[in-house]
């Protein structure tokens, strides 16, 4: 039996920023960790998507300039991109734990179960500690249809030595979206099916359809308000078929009907965590059930997008918890959401749904921006933002931008909310021009 202050459980973001908090804080940490060290951004998440964004984003403004000074689209070569991914991900597990070890945090590498005394196992090692954190994160869910089996996942598709010429996605959320976006870019037919009428449902419901328009005029097939029932291999590709009797050959299927926490191998039973189908729940000091077993990250059932800054932000509010007395319950800054690709949709603070719900507090500036010069410049084919006004302060408290550019602008805003500055404020800023930060002081 070893002996820890704190075993964290998951080696992802969300565990790391804990870990490194907590031993810096002088406790004795041990991180427990399945499969890949760093966890699903670094490996098979953001980070590796993000690589190839780079060649998806870099053809989406050189297609934009067409007829505006370029004369040629320049094409994705999936080995060679493939391997600049894997040249950066390759040294990941390697690198964080050796990051580990070097600050002297003890690692065990294999699945943490805990035991009916309350102490934990990881292959032959028993672990006790006072305290415990889950930070198991979340798997892709594979939907119960006929050919389940024959179904893959973003996992696979972030790995895929050949991209085939026509795949199919079943669900249009975060990961669908962007994956379409990428296969999209580098030449496949992509069929992108959504089970409602409504897919990125946290997102303004005009922008999201407007995407989608982007996506259908880029060459995506997106079904919406059908389900794929059915996938069947045929020959060397696959048959799929919908709930509305469509059916097409397709070369992979991958499942983006969304992720499911991992707490299936922790027997949580047998130490009083309470789950729902959303995560583990937790109390507002991120403490479960059992008053020993704290949660952070994808794996907790709370109302925050499901994010590696917020899992890195729920790390750090442990280690002060965890060290200090009667520390207040956990308060989550703004936080913006973004989907990737050509065209960016993001999103930040209050929403156009809530500001719709209370007009006397709020009024939404809806600003077509195409014509502006940013957007002119780079020859962007649609971009436009909802801004979200306090009517009582006139500053910004939400916005949802459209645009190859919405990653950037939704980051400006995050400053000019986080700092509650008025549009006064920002205008006594110098900001370099003529660049996506001088249009600030145009938005309210
Ligand atoms: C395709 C994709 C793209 C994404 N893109 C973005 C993006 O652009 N921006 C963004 O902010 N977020 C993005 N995300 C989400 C982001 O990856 C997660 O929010 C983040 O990784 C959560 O961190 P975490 O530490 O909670 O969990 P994870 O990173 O999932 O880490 C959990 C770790 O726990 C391990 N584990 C699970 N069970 C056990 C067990 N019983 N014992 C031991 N170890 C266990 C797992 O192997 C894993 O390594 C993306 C996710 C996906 C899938
Ligand atoms: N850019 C980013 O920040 C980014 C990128 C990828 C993932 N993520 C994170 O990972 C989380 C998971 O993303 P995700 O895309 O896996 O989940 P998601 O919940 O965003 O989307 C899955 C979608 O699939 C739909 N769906 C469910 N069953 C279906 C079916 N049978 N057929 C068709 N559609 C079906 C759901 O209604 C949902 O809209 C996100 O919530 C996000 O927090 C973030």
């Amino acid at each position: 039996m070893q002996e820890f202050d704190i075993v964290v459980i998951g080696g992802g973001p969300g565990g790391l920023a804990a870990a490194y908090g907590l031993h810096a804080r002088g406790l004795n940490v041990a991180v427990v960790e399945k499969d890949l060290w760093g966890g699903t951004c670094p490996n098979r998440g953001c980070d590796p998507k993000k690589i190839l964004m780079a060649a998806v984003e870099t053809q989406g403004h050189a297609e934009a300039l067409q007829s505006h000074g370029l004369t040629s689209v320049p094409q994705i070569d999936w080995p060679a991109l493939m391997a600049t991914k894997r040249a950066y991900t390759e040294q990941i597990p390697s690198g964080t734990h050796d990051g580990l070890a070097a600050a002297k945090i003890a690692t065990f590498h294999g699945t943490a179960t805990f035991n009916d005394d309350g102490t934990l196992t990881v292959g032959q090692d028993q672990l006790n500690s006072a305290n415990w954190i889950i930070a198991t994160g979340q798997a892709p869910r594979i939907p119960a249809i006929d050919g389940a089996e024959w179904l893959n996942t973003s996992n696979e598709f972030l790995d895929l030595d050949h991209l085939p010429a026509d795949i199919t996605l079943m669900g249009a959320g975060y990961v669908g979206v962007e994956l379409a976006a990428i296969a999209n870019a580098a030449g496949s037919q992509v069929h992108l099916v959504h089970h409602s009428d409504r897919p990125l449902r946290a997102f303004d419901g005009d922008l999201v359809k407007d995407l989608l328009r982007r996506l259908k005029a880029e060459g995506v097939d997106v079904q919406l308000n059908t389900e794929i029932t059915t996938v069947a291999p045929a020959d060397d590709q696959f048959k799929v078929t919908t709930a509305d009797g469509n059916s097409w050959t397709t070369g992979m299927v991958f499942a983006t009907a969304g992720r499911q926490p991992a707490v299936a191998d922790l027997h949580l039973d047998r130490v009083n965590v309470a789950t729902t189908a959303h995560g583990i729940t937790v109390n507002g000091n991120l403490q479960t059930t059992n008053p020993h077993i704290f949660a952070l990250g994808d794996v907790v059932d709370r109302p925050q997008p499901k994010l590696t800054p917020v899992a890195g932000f729920e790390g750090r509010y442990l280690t002060e918890t965890l060290t200090t007395c009667d520390s207040p319950a956990i308060e989550y800054p703004v936080i913006p959401s973004v989907v990737y690709g050509k065209t960016q949709l993001a999103q930040l603070g209050v929403t156009t749904t809530e500001a719709a719900q209370h007009p006397e507090q709020y009024q939404v500036n809806d600003l077509d921006l195409t014509g502006w010069y940013s957007y002119r410049r780079i020859q962007d084919p649609h971009a436009r933002i909802k801004v979200v006004v306090d009517q009582a302060t006139k500053r910004i408290v939400g916005a949802a931008v459209l645009s190859s550019e919405a990653e950037q602008v939704i980051n400006y805003l995050d400053f000019v909310i986080t700092h509650r500055m008025s549009s006064a404020d920002i205008s006594q800023m110098i900001t370099a021009y003529p660049t996506l930060a001088s249009d600030l002081t145009y938005f309210n």
